[in-house]
């Protein structure tokens, strides 16, 4: 049987994605020692990242090829919106943020540049960019999640457990999952260039996750708008 294309893919960015478990925001949620100011920033910006992020899923639906593919994007969508977004609206609860002023933040560069770059080749081209550009957040974030869960107290006495249980969950694990067979199965009758190009979607956003964990780290804001 050939490699499966997730198989390749998870060999070029490895090394990028063990390097999320080393950096001190990721740690911090794991061991429970991040600085709140700096979750705060992550919810913030990460709540508008989500807002842009579902219209990729909404592209996909309009763009898929077949029932089931809509259908899982419909899916994403749903897991976005109700699901993930909710955890973000918990723990701003408990900091007594709104969904209103959540909804209200300022996008940061970095966050502009991520969401942009996805919406950009999403729009270009067919639904197998859609799928390229959503892989490395679905999947990055479950292996997070698991390789956290595994860490002593993660899960017990932990201001992040609800974080690291949501990213871990069986719920998330499945979408994930959605996500890889949707990449396998429309990469199966493509050529070796289509392929190299879909892998350096895969590996650009990686990068850009890494950089997403760099800003909410440093909480580096230069606001567009004067406050
Ligand atoms: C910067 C950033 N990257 C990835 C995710 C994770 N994520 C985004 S959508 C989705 C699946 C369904 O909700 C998952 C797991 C995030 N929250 N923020």
């Amino acid at each position: 049987m050939s490699e499966l294309f997730t198989d390749r893919l998870w060999k070029r960015v490895e090394p990028i994605w063990h390097a999320y478990l080393e950096h001190p925001f990721v740690k911090g949620l794991g061991e429970g020692t991040l600085d709140q100011e700096k979750f705060k920033h992550w919810l913030k910006q990460d709540y508008v990242y989500l807002i842009d992020y579902s219209r990729l899923f909404a592209l996909g639906s309009a763009k898929a090829e077949d029932l089931e593919t809509m259908t899982v994007f419909a899916k994403l969508l749903h897991g976005v919106l109700d699901l993930e977004m909710d955890l973000h609206r918990k723990y701003a609860a408990e900091f007594g943020i709104s969904a209103e002023e959540l909804e209200k933040t300022e996008p940061s560069a970095i966050t502009v540049a991520y969401t942009s770059y996805m919406l950009n080749v999403s729009q270009r081209g067919g639904v197998e960019n859609v799928i390229a550009s959503v892989l490395a957040c679905e999947w990055s974030y479950h292996f997070i999640g698991k390789s956290l869960a595994s860490w002593p107290g993660a899960l017990d006495d932990n201001f992040y457990s609800s974080w690291v249980k949501l990213y871990s969950s069986n719920e998330f694990a499945e979408l994930a999952a959605h996500c890889k067979r949707l990449m396998n199965k429309i990469a199966e009758d493509k050529p070796e260039q289509e392929l190299k190009r879909l892998e350096e979607i895969v590996i650009r956003t990686s990068q850009f996750e890494y950089m997403f964990w760099d800003m909410v780290e440093s909480r580096a804001e230069w606001p567009v708008n004067q406050k």
